[in-house]
Formats: C-alpha cells, sequence, structure tokens
C-alpha cells in the first residue's frame, strides 16, 4: 500500500482521518485562498482541494512517494461564501446572518499520486435556530468561532445552533468520511482492510 500524505493544519480533518483507520502522515499545504472572478463555491472548494493536495505533494521530502489527500470547506449562504471570521464584528455578523435560516457546506476532497488526481465535492444542507446578538458575542468570547468556516463549529459548542442537518456530519466538521475512504480506495488505500486487520 501506498503511504498517504494529509495535506493539511487542521486539527479537525487529521481527528477524521484517524477515526477511519487509515495511517496517514500530515504535512503543511497553505495556498493563496482567493476566490477567483465569477468563481462557484462548488468550482472554488474543489480548486482549493486540489491545490492543497498539490501543495502537500509538493512538501514531501526529496524521495518520498505516496498519495497526498488535500480538502477544502465553505459555508455558503445566498450563493456568497463565508470564510473564517477576520474578528468580532465579522464573525458576529456571520453568525447573526446564518440564525433562523438553512445555509449549505460544500466540502471538496482531492486524492493525488505522481500519475493522475481526483476529486469530488460534496453538499451539506443546515438549518440554525435563532440566535441573539447576546449569544453571538457570547460563542465569540468561546474562542471556538475563530479558524472555523462560516464561524462555527457543529463538532463542538455550535451545535446548540443546529436545528437540522441533511448530508454529511463529517464533511461540515471538514472531511466526508464516506467519500474519502471511497476516493481512497480508487488509490489502493482500503480503509475497511485496516480496520477488519485490528
Ligand atoms: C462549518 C465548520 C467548519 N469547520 C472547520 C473545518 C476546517 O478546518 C475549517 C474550514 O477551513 P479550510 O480552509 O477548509 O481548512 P483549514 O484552513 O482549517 O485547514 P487546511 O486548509 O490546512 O486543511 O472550518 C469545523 O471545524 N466545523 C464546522 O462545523
Amino acid at each position: 500500500m501506498k503511504p498517504l500524505y494529509l495535506a493539511s493544519g487542521s486539527p479537525r480533518r487529521r481527528e477524521l482521518l484517524t477515526q477511519i483507520g487509515v495511517p496517514f502522515t500530515a504535512v503543511s499545504a497553505d495556498i493563496d485562498e482567493t476566490p477567483l472572478d465569477d468563481e462557484t463555491p462548488s468550482a472554488y472548494v474543489e480548486r482549493l482541494a486540489r491545490g492543497k493536495a498539490e501543495a502537500g505533494r509538493r512538501a514531501l521530502p526529496a524521495g518520498m512517494d505516496g498519495c497526498v489527500l488535500g480538502a477544502d470547506t465553505a459555508v455558503v449562504l445566498d450563493g456568497r461564501i463565508l470564510g473564517k471570521p477576520l474578528d468580532q464584528a465579522d464573525s458576529m455578523a456571520m453568525l447573526l446572518s446564518l440564525s433562523g435560516r438553512d445555509h449549505e457546506v460544500l466540502t471538496a476532497i482531492a486524492v493525488l499520486d505522481g500519475q493522475r488526481c481526483e476529486s469530488c465535492v460534496v453538499r451539506s444542507r443546515v438549518s440554525f435556530r435563532s440566535i441573539t446578538e447576546q449569544q453571538a458575542l457570547a460563542y465569540w468570547n468561546s474562542g471556538e468561532p475563530r479558524d472555523k468556516a462560516g464561524g462555527y463549529g457543529i463538532q463542538g459548542l455550535g451545535a446548540v445552533f443546529v436545528a437540522g442537518l441533511e448530508g454529511s456530519y463529517s464533511a461540515v466538521v471538514g472531511l466526508p468520511l464516506c467519500e474519502t475512504s471511497e476516493l481512497l480506495g480508487h488509490f489502493g488505500i482500503p480503509c475497511w482492510q485496516t480496520l477488519s486487520a485490528r
């Protein structure tokens, strides 16, 4: 089996990949995340996931080979991408814009080796209950929103805002595990066999 590298600095993605029992090494993959003019949210996350996988491959020590997995998550409201909050005001404005409404979470994954790259986008719909300004401020003060797309974490305190979810929970957290295991299988990295060997 080829070694697997996760091109990500996200602790959530490391935890999620660990959850499905695939051995991997994390490598850094810092890329420019500025959207292109007229780029759809879906094309944006897919381009970034591929870009992170490519950057991860370039960061491998000389002589190392294997598969590299990259991912990108965006929260999308009315066709507009909400990134990570810049500051308290941005975080509160973001959360209040999501209050009492549905939004989409798009997560793209990309796997590449020396020969080819395969990618896909997973779309989920999240319904938020109404959120007051006071709650948005308290949530900012918890420290949780800072490094998260859309300024919330469904896996943390942010769960109290989530009235419903249609789609993939693990994709919202940052790595769609069902689709990731399928894509890794195309590159000869079997999650199931690793699990049953335990
Ligand atoms: C919506 C949502 C996002 N997030 C996180 C997942 C991602 O880490 C982050 C989205 O930003 P990304 O740019 O996708 O990822 P990242 O910069 O954190 O990590 P890397 O590029 O190195 O892989 O938001 C949650 O943890 N929970 C949630 O509910």
